[in-house]
């Protein structure tokens, strides 16, 4: 917008949250965003234009906001801290696309959100610095929900982003690497300074895109079952996955006839469940379930 300075600089972010007596609150994970170069790697990654829609979790006081409004036809902000309202509304009162919803977008209803929302938009993407306390929980909520989404570009804790990326064989692979691949292609986009927040948080950071898949890679006839096997596949990271399964789905009457079944998946039973692919799990999933042992 011309005539105004951007929010995400050191001096206006200061002089916004000054002028509001606004305190920063550890627990709800509010790191603002003060570096217009992040911005727009965010941003660019969502692959944005005038005719798609963009949801941000948790606007603070629109740094990057302001950015999707600017280059999406529209954006809806939830914002669970009510303080930060006041503020939402002076510093995004010159874009007219922007809705500001207060809630934890936890408890939201995302598709009631969508339909009122987002009903003239082609494509949605998510968009947003996360709190990092809830990464987890409000990612999966998103894929889990399954709503029509075509990116999720976020900035989480660089550890977080890795075990998301991670491929079979590396020791950041486990469930939450499967969970997520299962509902989506996630990419790194970059790795963060502390030096664009305030304030630092005391973890690395990385910006990481999900691009939504519209069919998961494997078929299976029951995902419960399907993240059951993958969850006590990686109960225990050390023990190979035929104990691993046979502590959690057989009894000693009938573990014996796992490891036939291992075999006939293809899997040697003394592997570890890090060095599974998803399709392997999907396979060995499926024959648990048809014999009956889940
Ligand atoms: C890391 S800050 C990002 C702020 C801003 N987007 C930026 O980049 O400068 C996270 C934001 O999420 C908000 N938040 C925390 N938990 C939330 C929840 N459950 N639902 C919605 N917003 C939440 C915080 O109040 C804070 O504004």
């Amino acid at each position: 917008m011309k005539g105004l300075e951007d929010i995400a600089t050191p001096r206006r972010t200061k002089e916004i949250i000054q002028r509001h007596g606004f305190s920063f609150k550890k627990s709800l994970g509010q790191n603002f965003l003060i570096d217009q170069n992040i911005l727009q790697k965010i941003v660019s990654a969502a692959g944005l234009d005038e005719t798609k829609g963009a949801l941000e979790i948790g606007p603070g006081i629109g740094a990057l906001t302001e950015r999707l409004a600017r280059t999406a036809k529209c954006v809806t902000a939830v914002e669970i801290d009510q303080r930060l309202l006041p503020i939402l509304g002076e510093v995004l009162a010159p874009y007219e696309r922007v809705r500001v919803r207060h809630g934890d977008v936890l408890k939201l209803d995302l598709k009631e959100v969508f339909a009122e929302d987002f009903a003239d938009v082609e494509k949605v993407s998510v968009v947003a610095n996360l709190p990092y306390y809830v990464t987890t929980p409000i990612l999966m909520k998103l894929l889990e929900d399954k709503l029509p989404l075509e990116n999720i570009v976020v900035m989480i804790q660089k550890e977080v982003a890795e075990r998301m990326a991670a491929s079979p064989g590396s020791k950041d692979y486990g469930s939450l690497s499967i969970a997520v691949q299962y509902y989506s292609e996630p990419e790194l986009v970059c790795i963060v300074p502390h030096t664009v927040f305030i304030p630092q948080p005391n973890v690395a950071s990385a910006v990481i895109r999900l691009r939504v898949r519209t069919e998961p890679p494997v078929h299976v006839p029951d995902e419960k079952h399907f993240f059951e096997v993958v969850q006590a596949s990686f109960a225990q990271r050390r023990k190979t996955i035929a104990n691993n399964l046979k502590s959690r789905f057989f009894t000693k009457e009938n573990k014996d006839a796992l490891e036939p079944l291992l075999q006939s998946a293809g899997i040697e039973p003394s592997r570890r469940g890090e060095t599974l692919s998803i399709e392997e799990f999907a396979r060995l999933s499926t024959l648990l379930l048809e014999a009956g042992y889940i």
